[in-house]
């Protein structure tokens, strides 16, 4: 990338998020930090902080989740200076493109920095393929339920976090209809309620389930729109990736077919280690308190108990990552203000701490090296807040599943063992100060949940409900390839 030659008609819109918007160019992505739109007169900060900013978002992926995640996973890139006039330009290139509910930020336009990654949903040069690689995006959010003691609400130990929240959404308006995807069935090991989970997530895709082919996102939810998902147009576009062999074709299922197929073919990548080898050391903790009681899922219907997930798993290791919140946030927030007070009183120990980097080896070694008991110091306190914070990182990356589609698939009846990539995306640092947020939105969660009794207006059911027939719903191991 020639810095010196940037011209924004060589870049195409690719997406957002709360915090950032996302260009692309073929190979490689931009990644953009966004300001509150009342900001955009005066930036919240400077260029040199907004470079800062950066280059420890890249530090935090490379130095400290990388370590706990698995280097093979992530891609931390690197942050790059563009002329001002590029980004301006970009800016409004992008503009019309952008959806409407993501138009309270705006993006940086002043302090030219941004994050330069490969582009996970584009083809590797050194591959070519018959047909563009296919990259499905989860943002499988939290795998389990809290058993700290400091809990204070029964409801927490019974019905996972994204399942409340989805009751809270839905009454807030963020999402008009509800999602029935449970992170437990996911992260559970069992294929059998990954199945279902993924089958949810395709039916109410929300924020957590994308798809593109080449390039293009071709399946993910219109935030705020009534339309309903097309699963003809999603069956077209699966089919070319998703027809194995002669045999299936004439089964009663071919309609579906490729839709089960991509599914499975889903399950097994999770469950891999990165690139089609499944891990052979299965995790068994949490067994037993891994059921959410708002999954749809019946329990009494799972056939076959969970193995667990396999240790080198990408769910295994966001799972164990994720579970460095031990205290959950009722018992982490007072020491939060234990830290919060030691800063009031020694404002000078913020760096010290390193409460806002910087995120080298001594800030991983800090959180992994946190005594068990608290001895009342704070350097207890901050090594917790900083194993919750990168267990909140973690509780809001995403995956991202890349397929490449060779000749192979056409002749074989099974899929193809090894012709995908597993990466994870969105690894920023969450700051010190959104802890509080973090209590705050617990408590207002958890009374939505337990004033509505767990019950949803009426509508607000899946967009794609009934995409699985009735049979389907209760059987989807009929569709099981052996593995
Ligand atoms: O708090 P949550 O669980 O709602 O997660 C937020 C996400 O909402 P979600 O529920 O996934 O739709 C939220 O996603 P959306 O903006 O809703 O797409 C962000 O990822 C937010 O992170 P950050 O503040 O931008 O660093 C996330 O905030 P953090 O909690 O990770 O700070
Ligand atoms: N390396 C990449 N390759 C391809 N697409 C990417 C890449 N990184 C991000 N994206 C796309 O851009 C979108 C927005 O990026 P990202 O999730 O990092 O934004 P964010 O603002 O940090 O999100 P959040 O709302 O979780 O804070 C992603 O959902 C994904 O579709």
């Amino acid at each position: 990338m020639e810095l010196d030659k940037m011209d924004e008609n060589d870049w195409k819109y690719h997406g957002e998020g709360n915090k950032s918007l996302v260009v692309s160019h073929v190979q490689v992505i931009l990644r953009l930090l966004k300001y509150p739109a009342e900001d955009s007169e005066n930036p919240p900060q400077t260029a040199e902080q907004a470079f800062r900013q950066i280059q420890n978002i890249v530090d935090f992926s490379s130095n400290v989740m990388s370590s706990l995640l698995g280097e093979k996973f992530i891609h931390s890139g690197e942050v790059v200076k563009l002329p001002l006039e590029f980004v301006r330009q970009l800016s409004i290139k992008v503009q019309h493109q952008r959806p409407a509910w993501r138009c309270d930020k705006v993006m940086d336009i002043y302090s030219g920095c941004a994050l330069c990654l490969p582009n996970l949903t584009s083809p590797a040069l050194h591959q070519p393929t018959h047909t563009p690689p296919l990259c499905i995006e989860i943002k499988p959010k939290c795998g389990f339920l809290p058993s700290s003691k400091h809990v204070s609400k029964d409801i927490k130990t019974k019905v996972c976090r994204f399942c409340m929240h989805q009751h809270y959404k839905v009454a807030n308006g963020k999402w008009k209809r509800r999602s029935l995807y449970c992170p437990l069935d996911l992260f559970s090991g069992s294929r059998q309620r990954m199945h279902f989970a993924i089958r949810h997530l395709i039916e109410e895709p929300q924020n957590n389930f994308k798809i593109f082919k080449g390039g293009q996102c071709i399946y993910s939810s219109k935030e705020g729109s009534d339309d309903s998902l097309d699963l003809n147009s999603l069956l077209h576009h699966l089919r070319p990736y998703f027809m194995y062999g002669n045999n299936r074709i004439n089964s009663h299922m071919m309609g579906k077919a490729p839709l089960n197929d991509f599914i499975q073919f889903l399950v097994n990548a999770l469950l891999s280690g990165g690139g089609g080898d499944g891990g052979l050391v299965m995790d068994r903790r949490g067994e037993g308190r891994s059921f959410c009681e708002a999954s749809p899922i019946n329990k009494e219907r799972i056939r076959h108990g969970s193995q667990g997930l396999p240790s080198d798993s990408v769910l295994f290791r966001i799972l164990q990552t994720q579970m460095l919140d031990t205290l959950d946030i009722e018992g982490l927030h007072p020491l939060y203000r234990r830290v919060e007070q030691h800063l009031q009183d020694f404002p000078k120990e913020r760096y010290r701490l390193q409460i806002d980097g910087p995120y080298n080896e001594a800030f991983l070694e800090k959180l992994q090296k946190c005594p068990t008991e608290d001895d009342g110091s704070v350097e207890y306190a901050v090594a917790k807040v900083h194993q919750y914070r990168v267990a909140m990182t973690a509780k809001d990356c995403s995956v991202m599943v890349t397929k490449e589609r060779d000749f192979q698939d056409f002749l074989s009846s099974r899929p193809p063992a090894f012709s995908y990539s597993v990466s994870i995306l969105d690894l920023d640092p969450k700051p010190f100060d959104s802890i509080p947020r973090q209590l705050r939105l617990d408590q207002k969660i958890v009374s939505c949940y337990l004033r509505t009794g767990g019950a949803l207006p009426k509508g607000s059911l899946p967009a794609l409900q009934g995409i699985f027939s009735a049979a389907e719903r209760e059987d989807c191991t009929l569709l099981f390839h052996p593995v």
